[in-house]
């Protein structure tokens, strides 16, 4: 019944040329299915799950919420939990039975046990990694098998929710992972609790968290995207102009929230949670993946939970037609396998939205008028904001603490954010030529011009970073 409500609305959605086809995938009597997945683009929830997420399991998951509220390195009590005694394996061993989950229809119920299940997985096979780290500051080997106990069920609610059995970024670890402390309040980082960690410290609750505020922001996104798609297509040049400004404020929005990363979660503390989120693709510590008893004898390879993930960046590029300008080479390859590991959904809008991008040829559009080409150098800009700022991240958070080459999600930990940041630098050096400066009013000359400077000189500093960390990391 899922899959066949996800495939008709699919269907829906490619067979309609018009740019509102897409909307048509939220109508009422869908959304409301208890059989309709978790995730479904709108234009209220952006990409967060339609229902907030289930904070606890019912009771008859009791052994596994108990050893999820035992496994932190630190619980709730402040007490040293599974994860800091290196006792965590042993418990799931001797305390978790091989739960029946065949009869289980509720999507809200399957991704809650998606995501638990996937927290004790990461929890399990990265636990001697962990402690490794702790002492020689690699990570080691980690466990190569995953006990049926945990691989039959998981891969069974996987396949029934159409998620790889491993821990990812919607579905699990971030925004399935949050509840609100006022049921009648929007998601401000201030009315947001955090359900599973790993770690149990405060910087852990402020990484997930940030992403979830963000993510709160993306439901503007998806509208004001859809209708300057409509307007383009209509060739309605002030709804245009009026729709680019919904969208840069959504992006502001996003980027100022981003921005609190900074005094919600402390750099020195990310290498501490980190190996958990880890995944087993391209990663030394799994050399021959991981075999899920139970379920297979070949072995299983996964990239790990990673904000890459996310679907507000590839929608912003896709719009602005800047996934069409990434260079055509193996860290781009690595984009486009990162952008499979996310909901259904979410890859069927992507898909949706860069082909129709294209047809209505939006960057053209936005360029064939100076007032439009400013506000979509505008947008570029707020992507280059989002990327740079995050590269600041990736150096201040991870390369200050850390050699290990390859990122949680498998990407090399140099040369890949740079891939994308510098694709978006030269796009706004390339729309920079288009726009007749003498068209647009002072201040937008003014506007112009600055975003312009900026990309210049952050693409020089950028190609001097890139080549000195190439030549520390060896890559
Ligand atoms: C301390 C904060 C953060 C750190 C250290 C960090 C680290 C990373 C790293 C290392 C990657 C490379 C991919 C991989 O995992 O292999 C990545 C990718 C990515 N992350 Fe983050 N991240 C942070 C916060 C965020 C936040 C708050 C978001 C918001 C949604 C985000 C969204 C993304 C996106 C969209 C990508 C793909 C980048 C692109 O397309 O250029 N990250 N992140």
């Amino acid at each position: 019944m899922l899959t066949r409500i996800a495939a008709s609305a699919a269907t829906a959605a490619a067979s309609r040329p018009r740019a509102r086809a897409f909307a048509s995938l939220l109508a009422r009597d869908h959304y409301k299915h208890p059989e309709l997945p978790q995730f479904v683009v709108g234009t209220e929830n952006g990409f967060l799950p339609r229902q907030d997420p289930l904070p606890t399991l019912p009771a008859e998951f009791k052994e596994l919420e108990s050893l999820l509220q035992r496994m932190p390195l630190t619980v709730k009590s402040g007490a040293k939990g599974l994860l800091a005694t290196g006792d965590f394996g042993a418990a799931v061993n001797a305390e978790l039975p091989e739960y029946n989950v065949d009869g289980i229809h509720d999507t809200q119920l399957l991704t809650a046990l998606f995501r638990d299940y996937t927290f004790a997985a990461s929890a399990y096979l990265l636990e001697p990694c962990d402690l490794f780290f702790r002492d020689k500051k690699d990570y080691g080997l980690g466990r190569s098998v995953l006990p049926r106990n945990i691989a039959v069920p998981l891969s069974k609610v996987s396949a029934k929710i159409g998620a790889r059995p491993f821990m990812e970024y919607a579905q699990s670890y971030s925004l399935f992972n949050f509840h609100r402390v006022d049921k009648n309040r929007g998601l401000d980082y201030d009315n947001l609790e955090l359900i599973r960690q790993f770690s149990g410290m405060p910087s852990e609750h402020g990484f997930i968290l940030v992403h979830v505020a963000m993510v709160a922001h993306s439901g503007n996104q998806v509208k004001h995207i859809l209708g300057a798609l409509e307007a383009a297509e209509r060739n309605d040049r002030t709804r245009f102009d009026q729709e680019l400004r919904g969208l840069l404020s959504a992006m502001q929005s996003i980027n100022r929230v981003m921005d609190t990363m900074w005094a919600h979660s402390a750099p020195e503390d990310y290498a501490k949670f980190r190996t958990f989120i880890m995944g087993t693709k391209n990663q030394p510590m799994f050399p021959n993946g991981v075999i899920y008893e139970g379920v297979s004898d070949e072995p299983t390879f996964y990239r790990g939970e990673s904000g890459a993930n996310d679907s507000i960046i590839p929608s912003a590029d896709n719009f602005l037609e800047l996934t069409a300008e990434l260079p055509e080479n193996p860290l781009t390859e690595i984009l486009r396998d990162f952008r499979s590991y996310r909901p259904t959904n979410h890859n069927e809008w992507l898909a949706w939205l860069e082909k129709q991008a294209r047809q209505v040829n939006i960057r053209e559009f936005s360029l064939a008028n100076s007032s439009s080409a400013v506000l979509y150098l505008a947008l570029l800009d707020q992507v280059r904001e989002f990327r740079a700022r995050h590269w600041n991240f990736t150096k201040e958070y991870i390369i200050k603490y850390s050699t290990h080459p390859v990122a949680t999600g498998g990407s090399p930990i140099t040369t890949w954010l740079p891939n994308q940041l510098d694709t978006v630098l030269r796009v706004m050096e390339l729309t920079s030529k288009h726009i007749h400066l003498d068209k647009v009013s002072p201040a937008d000359q003014g506007l112009a011009k600055q975003l312009i400077d900026r990309a210049e000189a952050q693409r020089r500093v950028l190609t001097r970073e890139v080549a000195a960390l190439r030549q520390q990391f060896n890559q």
